[in-house]
């Protein structure tokens, strides 16, 4: 029979919870639930019990609401302690009590009665309590685990102090055993050699982040952090080795070194010592630098030892910078005389006059021969009045030479403890240093010249177009960045009749892109017959579309206004439709891998139709760009303009059509440009190309075949297979007995090499060309634009 007061309790423990306790839901657990009488009754200790377990005289007592016991010691009645409390009930906590119950493991609640059974009267044969839960219904015996006599008799502090000791001789064991691989003989004593490695990472890992990143200040940051990561850990490693002892055998004594450094200077390099000599020039004077030396604290002496170890390290980089600066120009000087004579008369860079020979100085040929620009003297004044010609002068070395030892020693100076910081600041200016210097001696990522590789523009001797970016030499180095646009070369008709078609004959898409939003316009992608690669754009993809008929007549117009220039013809196009003025493209290069825009010419064509929109361009800072300033100009793009972007263009400067308020009509691009690097899985691809040579070679002895390279680099695929063909069956035909290693015969390095020697001789009309700047757009010259 349950009494009014436990059939209370139980409807307020039915309220539903969402898990009994076995992932159905059912009433609470007791472990969620209050039991509001708690606060007027107390705890309700109903009952004690006392007892011998363990050889200690036990008093036990249970609450009624908690279903707590507390066991004490009273074995001295008049200091009894509490050995332990524990809840009958556990599994309460979790599970409600009828699943507690059905699996046996719910104990007892409301533990109303008990009784102590001694070691004699236990069932088990061990001391217990047995306890009747009148709520649970339950009865159960718990019976006394004795701890073992030695941890019995002493006190409970004890076994504390033997886990303690447990773990510090596990410690130790394991110091001893590091300290073991800090003794060991070869090649250094373990501490160097790892101190060596770590001069080796310091060193080396500036290098290879600058090989991958090629953002200034992620570059800075990047490599600073993962210097002084690792040597706060080396650092952090070496003090947790031995936290207490200040000195560690294997370490370089540098403060004994210190004060005896000190000891030398101070003296004049007289060696005090300990009794000034009896006879001598000036035991006197050393008596007295002996004072001063040991007036010195010790901790001051320590500081100089760092600063000192510092200083060697700052100075020795700096003289590093400076050999390989005199290595390099030692180099530049004997590859320049190694050079014909003609490739080193030039034109001024920045004027672009002839210059005679003599006006040629040993370090502007030098400058010359290594990329850099050779001025004529009147420009030279120019620079140096502008104070860029004196920076450049000090050389790509020794700047941040200088400015190691400066900022080192400062660092040592201000920041001692931090040694690590004044490394990384160091190495970091080291390998600045040693890249530019690479770089250079390689000839890497410089730009050749115009006279050393000739470029054919665009605009190249027409008046119809106009110059709007005319990046050529610099201060520094040779860029050639060059933008031209042409006004009203087509007729209101052909306009129209070009917008129709890319209006509606194009399957425009919008794609989604990985952040979530709409691409701000839509886009076409078309490629040459037979091309399968496919355009991608800030992570989304267009896959190939043969070029439609619509696009090839526009093409051929195009490229009638063109041919003249004798320019090879693009072999794809990308379509941008911009719906009003709220669609835009943002800030960015066409450097896709496809075109290779950051690495060779790269020329893009675009003509515009419909609505008249804004065209920004600016400059880039970085990337070996010798300008410092950053340039931007604005064109405003009418129906039927064109524009180029040509040579290194894509990877000095940045392009948009900004948002337009105010613009409601909308806006067709097309941009023609050159795959030069196909798609691995492209039919156009190199490796299927050299497939295809390899077959047509098979027949022909190396010597003839004609490699136009600059045909290949353009992969004027077709051209070249026609030639192939007609020479397989030509005169020269001789039977297909033998296979013809490709390779062997004409070596690819070697073919570029030639192509690159012949481009020096290519005459230039560029000699004389005039910078301009584009004309602001004239209404004049705009067909009128009717919307379809
Ligand atoms: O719409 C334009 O004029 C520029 C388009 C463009 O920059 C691009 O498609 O990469
Ligand atoms: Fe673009």
């Amino acid at each position: 029979m349950m009494d009014s007061k436990i059939r209370e309790t139980l409807e307020e423990m039915a309220a539903e919870c969402s898990d009994g306790g076995d992932g159905r839901p059912g009433a609470c657990p007791l472990g969620q639930t209050v039991d509001d009488r708690s606060e007027k009754d107390g705890a309700g200790t109903e009952a004690i019990v006392a007892g011998q377990a363990c050889g200690s005289l036990m008093a036990v007592t249970a609450t009624e609401k908690s279903s707590t016991v507390f066991v004490y010691d009273i074995s001295h009645i008049d200091s009894p302690s509490l050995l332990f409390v524990k809840h009958l009930s556990p599994a309460s906590e979790t599970k409600n009590p009828g699943v507690a119950y059905a699996d046996r493991s719910l104990g007892e609640i409301d533990p109303e009665a008990m009784i102590f059974l001694d070691d004699a009267h236990s069932p088990s044969g061990k001391a217990g309590v047995m306890f009747g839960g009148a709520w649970s219904g339950t009865m159960s015996f718990w019976e006394f685990e004795c701890p073992s006599t030695s941890e019995s008799s002493g006190a409970s502090g004890a076994s504390l102090v033997a886990f303690l000791a447990l773990v510090i001789s596990d410690g130790t064991l394991w110091f001893f055993t590091s300290s073991k691989s800090a003794k060991i003989p070869f090649p250094f004593p373990y501490q160097n050699f790892v101190e060596v490695m770590l001069w080796l990472f310091t060193l080396m890992t500036p290098m290879v982040i600058n090989g991958i990143v090629f953002e200034q200040f992620s570059r800075s940051f990047g490599t600073f952090c993962v210097v002084m990561v690792y040597h706060a850990v080396k650092n952090t490693g070496d003090v947790l080795e031995d936290p207490y002892l200040p000195y560690d055998p294997n370490d370089l004594p540098l403060v004994s070194l210190q004060v005896s450094l000190n000891t030398r200077l101070l003296a004049f390099g007289v060696i005090p010592t300990e009794e000034p000599e009896e006879e001598g020039e000036h035991p006197q004077k050393v008596a007295e630098k002996a004072d001063v030396i040991q007036a010195l604290p010790a901790d001051d002496l320590a500081v100089t030892a760092v600063q000192f170890e510092v200083l060697v390290t700052e100075i020795s980089s700096s003289a590093a910078f400076v050999v390989s600066d005199a290595l390099h120009g030692w180099l530049a000087e004997s590859r320049l005389r190694a050079l014909p004579k003609r490739s080193i008369a030039g034109l001024c860079s920045s004027c672009r006059k002839p210059l005679p020979q003599e006006a040629f100085t040993r370090g502007a040929r030098r400058r010359l021969r290594s990329g850099a620009a050779a001025a004529c003297e009147a420009c030279n004044k120019e620079a140096r009045r502008q104070g860029a010609f004196g920076l450049d002068s000090l050389g790509s070395s020794w700047l941040p030479a200088i400015c190691t030892l400066v900022g080192g020693s400062l660092v040592s100076v201000y920041l001692r403890p931090s040694m690590p910081l004044s490394l990384a600041i160091g190495s970091m200016l080291a390998a600045f240093c040693l890249k530019s210097w690479l770089f250079g001696w390689l000839g890497l990522g410089r730009e050749p010249s115009l006279e050393t590789k000739a470029l054919r523009l665009v605009g190249e001797g027409s008046t119809a177009w106009s110059r709007c970016v005319d990046d050529v030499g610099g201060p520094k180095a040779w860029v050639r960045s060059f933008a031209h646009l042409r006004r009203g070369a087509f007729t209101t008709e052909q306009l129209q009749r070009w917008w129709d078609a890319a209006l509606n004959e194009t399957h425009w898409r919008q794609p989604m892109l990985p952040n979530g939003r709409l691409l701000p316009r839509s886009a076409a992608w078309f490629v040459q017959p037979g091309c399968s690669c496919s355009y991608e754009y800030n992570g989304t993809a267009w896959p190939a579309v043969e070029v439609p008929k619509w696009l090839q007549e526009v093409e051929d117009a195009v490229w009638h206004l063109l041919s003249d220039e004798g320019l090879v013809r693009p072999n794809s196009c990308v379509a941008n439709l911009y719906a009003d003025g709220s669609q835009s493209v943002d800030w960015h290069a066409d450097n896709e891998p496809l075109f290779q825009g950051l690495l060779e010419d790269c020329r893009i064509v675009s003509l515009s139709l419909g609505e008249t929109r804004r065209f920004d361009l600016r400059r880039r800072r970085g990337r070996g760009n010798p300008y410092q300033h950053v340039d931007r100009l604005s064109i405003d793009l009418h129906n039927g303009d064109l524009i180029t972007m040509e040579g290194c263009f894509q990877k000095h400067w940045y392009h948009r059509v900004p948002k337009a308020a105010g613009v409601t009509r909308p806006r067709i691009n097309l941009t023609w440009r050159s795959i030069t690097r196909h798609e691995a899985t492209c039919p156009y691809s190199t490796a299927h190309l050299l497939q295809k040579m390899a077959h047509f070679a098979c027949c022909r002895p190396g010597r003839n075949i004609p490699t136009d390279w600059r045909d290949f680099q353009e992969h004027s695929f077709e051209k070249f297979l026609r030639t192939m063909q007609g020479l397989s069956s030509g005169p020269n035909r001789r039977g297909c007995g033998r296979r013809l290693d490709f390779f062997e015969s004409t070596p690819p390095l070697a073919s570029l090499v030639a192509y690159e020697t012949l481009a020096v001789t290519i005459p230039t009309s560029r000699a004389q060309s005039v910078p301009q700047r584009c004309a602001p757009p004239s209404a004049a010259g705009i067909p009128p634009f009717r919307m379809a």
